[in-house]
């Protein structure tokens, strides 16, 4: 079966050339004409301008050809999902439409499988989600990543044509428990370079991981997911990735708040409009989830990062 990208981004390139290392010739659709020359001509993609891409790895502009593929790579970003799969004017009758983005959509306040299902309700929703940097992938580096479909027979197909020598795919059904863990790891990675910007130190730091672990598990289990796929790759292996390197973009947004410094406004940080979507839903569904709501009001500049530590540090006392 074949396979195709839309977006060609850091991620969706990086995905491209490691399946091409597998003998897959690779589509990407760009929705700009200048990227897909680069890809086609110069054999380089504007956000991983260091890496040489092969011939097998062809681009275009034309959405309604790039869909032709039988696994559609979706790696555009999360707030731009919904619109981009509204692009594609053909129906994608039993298409499998894997999820490479991570965050929650801020109209429909569901992860990027929900939004599959609901824009196109005739293909088969599925997300690859887990600690990886496209550097990593794009340079063949080991990785380990879930693929998470409810069709679990095309889960194990998925699992089976995405996995290459370097990229190892775990397999589950739980897609919601996954979508979550990756979309909220963005967020306690904000918190968590925003904690070590502002000096405050590495024992904190861990409390924001542990204590954002446990939002994430609550609001995961609230919306029907596994305790056990948080604890995963998906989860806690995305959690202890993000909030520890300066290699993501989440957590570097986060020391930028912290130090007082200004963040370049054209790279794509997931964590932002995901504090916003999840500060709405935890509101709908009732729960008490205080570092994401803290990293929605310091992300949107109402509540500077030494009050949002104050207001964490004097709730009431309770039980782990
Ligand atoms: N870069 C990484 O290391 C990883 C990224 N991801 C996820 O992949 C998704 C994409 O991220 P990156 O590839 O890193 O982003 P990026 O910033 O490198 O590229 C985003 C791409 O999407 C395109 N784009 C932006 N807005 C668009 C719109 N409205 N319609 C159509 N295309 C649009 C841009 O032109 C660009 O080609 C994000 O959800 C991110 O969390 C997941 C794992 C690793
Ligand atoms: O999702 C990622 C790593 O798994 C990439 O993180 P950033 O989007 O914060 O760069």
């Amino acid at each position: 079966m074949s396979i195709a990208v839309l977006g060609a981004g850091a991620f969706g390139t990086a995905l491209a050339l490691s399946l091409s290392r597998e003998g897959h010739a690779v589509r990407i659709w760009a929705r700009d004409p200048e990227t897909v020359a680069s890809i086609n001509e110069a054999h380089r993609a504007p956000r991983l301008p260091d890496i040489a891409l092969p011939d097998s790895i062809t681009a275009s502009t034309d959405i309604d050809d790039v869909a032709q593929a039988g696994t559609l790579l979706l790696a555009v970003p999360m707030q731009a999902l919904h619109a981009t799969l509204a692009r594609v004017e053909a129906p994608l009758t039993g298409q499998r439409l894997v999820a490479c983005c991570k965050g929650v959509d801020l109209t429909e306040l569901t992860g990027p499988t929900g939004v599959i299902a609901h824009a196109k309700p005739e293909a088969i929703p599925a997300i690859l989600t887990g600690p990886s940097f496209a550097d990593d992938i794009a340079r063949d580096l080991p990785t380990a990543l879930t693929l998470a479909c409810a069709d679990d027979a095309a889960g194990k197909a998925l699992q089976h044509q995405l996995s290459t020598g370097a990229l190892r795919l775990y397999r589950t059904t739980d897609t919601i428990g996954a979508e979550l863990g990756g979309a909220l790891k963005n967020v306690i990675a904000i918190a968590c370079g925003a904690c070590i910007g502002e000096g405050l130190g590495d024992s904190a730091r861990a409390a924001l991981m542990t204590r954002g672990f446990a939002e994430m598990t609550r609001l995961a289990a609230k919306l029907g997911a596994k305790p056990e796929t948080l604890a995963g790759l998906s989860g806690l292996g995305d959690l202890a990735l993000t909030c520890t390197s300066e290699l993501s973009r989440n957590y570097r947004f986060g020391l930028a708040l912290g130090r007082g410094e200004v963040f370049d406004a054209s790279l794509t940080v997931e964590g932002v409009k995901t504090a916003e979507a999840v500060r709405r839903l935890a509101e709908r569904l009732e729960i008490d989830l205080p570092i994401c709501a803290m990293v929605h009001e310091v992300g949107a500049r109402d509540t500077s990062v030494a009050e949002a530590i104050r207001y964490l540090l004097n709730r009431p006392l309770k039980e782990e």
